[in-house]
């Protein structure tokens, strides 16, 4: 992830590109079903999780009764868990990082503490559980907690679709900003809104959801505890490598700033929506799946897991990390030595190493690690796989989307690199 290359020529092209990429999707309907499908497919799924059968295709679908979707006590939860995650964000602890050059030349500033984060909020649990506090009581509440992050990303959309009419031009995501109002209200008009050096993009990715996924999933062990004396393996594996995941993710918090989320794509419902309810209540399926559902694991099956999410991560982290490295400084002696061909950009692509295995060795490494965390759940239902299928679909769709961006970026040069690397994301098969 480039960050010296944030001249504000090629933010503007990438900018443009991304409105073309967006208008051409051209999706008013989309944006029109997509707010109201995706958070029904919330409910649904967590609903079917926690039905006897857990079969995605029953008929009639186990649609929970109205008078469970609500409970008094879910807002007082998310309410606290943000304004805590508000809080820790603007402790003045770690270091502040520059993102990308912006169209009007100026750079925004960001705290480097998601990881510090992370531990006083393990800190605080500890403390919760110490004191008796039956955190096994998430899974009771599950759904009530769901409909509050639903309702929470929807009123976070509104206003910051509102507040986006007094952002000046050039703080407006081209992508975002059609004239349509459900497909802007959806996209997100405003590029990095702020309340005052709050941002509010950058801390919804990373702290309130990607947090309070590992928490749900801890509510679900302590759950197992309750049912059943002790966690099951499965459920262990599930929590532990879920936990790596996201404890990387903020270990490297400052690689997120030259995402595609951050640098092109404005804030609307679709990250308010997947950063505050997508990610903490879909991601968590697997481990809600194994308190209804307990699987026995054979240490054999345990340890081809554990090995299976081991290369996925090793693959993940190192081949993000040899990219990091060789944007910020290409003489630095870990890359100074890989194959790399030149563009009319000035800046070179990587051809062997990671990036000449195939164009997404990340995307990979996640993949395998996804296969990884279903695994535990067994192979007779299909709903622990709806990450891995979702996710899949997620990255291919993203790949397709960076290609052309990149097409668009570095023309022939890329070209070059797609013949020399001739696979995307699987080695032979695609
Ligand atoms: N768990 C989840 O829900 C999600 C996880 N992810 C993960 O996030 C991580 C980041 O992914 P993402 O933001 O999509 O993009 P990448 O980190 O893959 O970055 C793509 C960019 O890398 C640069 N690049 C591509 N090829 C080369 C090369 N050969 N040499 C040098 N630079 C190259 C280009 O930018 P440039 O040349 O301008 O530097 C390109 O635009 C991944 O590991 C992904 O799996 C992503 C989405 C969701
Ligand atoms: C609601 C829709 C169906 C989908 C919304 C997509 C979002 C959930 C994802 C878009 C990009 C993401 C990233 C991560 C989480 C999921 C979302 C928000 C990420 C923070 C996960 C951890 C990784 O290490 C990362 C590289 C930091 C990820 C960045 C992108």
């Amino acid at each position: 992830m480039d960050k010296t290359s944030g001249s504000s020529g090629s933010v503007l092209l990438n900018e443009k590109l991304c409105v073309s990429l967006s208008l051409s999707l051209s999706l008013p309907a989309g944006a029109t079903l997509i707010p109201v499908f995706l958070p029904l497919t919330v409910l649904y799924l967590l609903s079917v999780c926690r039905s006897p059968g857990a079969s995605v295709l029953q008929w009639p679908p186990p649609l929970p009764p109205t008078a469970h979707l609500l409970d008094p006590v879910a807002p007082v939860i998310i309410a606290v868990w943000v304004a805590l995650q508000g809080f820790l964000y603007l402790l003045p602890v770690g270091k502040v990082s520059e993102g990308l050059v912006l169209r009007d030349g100026t750079k925004l500033r960001y705290p480097i503490n998601g990881f510090s984060a992370l531990c006083w909020s393990g800190v605080l649990l500890g403390l919760c559980l110490w004191l008796g506090m039956p955190l096994g009581y998430l899974f009771d509440l599950i759904i009530p907690l769901a409909v509050c992050a639903i309702a929470t990303s929807y009123l976070l959309a509104l206003y910051l679709y509102i507040r986006s009419f007094w952002a000046p031009n050039h703080a407006l995501a081209l992508g975002g900003n059609t004239g349509n109002p459900l497909y802007d209200f959806f996209m997100g008009r405003e590029l990095n809104p702020r309340i005052g050096r709050f941002d509010l993009k950058y801390f919804c990715e990373l702290r309130p959801g990607l947090i309070g996924w590992v928490v749900l999933n801890l509510g679900m062990l302590m759950k197992e505890v309750e049912l059943r004396d002790s966690p099951s393996l499965a459920m262990l594996l599930v929590n532990g490598f879920q936990l790596l995941y996201v404890s990387d993710a903020l270990w490297n918090e400052e690689a997120v700033l030259t995402t595609m989320d951050i640098v092109h794509d404005g804030f609307g419902f679709m990250l308010a929506f997947g950063d505050l309810a997508w990610v903490p209540f879909t991601y968590s399926l697997q481990a809600m799946f194994l308190v209804v559902h307990p699987q026995t694991l054979s240490p054999l099956a345990a340890t081809g897991i554990v090995l299976l999410n081991g290369i996925g991560y090793y693959i993940f982290r190192k081949s993000n990390s040899q990219k990091n490295q060789f944007r910020r400084n290409p003489t630095h002696p870990s890359v100074a030595n890989l194959e790399t061909i030149a563009t009319a950009t000035g800046k070179r692509l990587l051809v062997s190493g990671w990036w000449g295995f195939v164009r997404h060795p990340n995307y990979l490494g996640d993949i395998l690690m996804a296969l990884a965390w279903s695994l535990p759940c067994g192979v007779s239902h299909l709903l622990p796989y709806f990450y891995l299928i979702y996710f899949t679909v997620l990255l291919v769709h993203r790949e397709d989307r960076d290609a052309r961006q990149c097409r668009a970026k570095y023309g022939l040069a890329w070209d070059t690199y797609c013949r020399r690397v001739p696979y995307r994301i699987i080695p032979y098969v695609y």
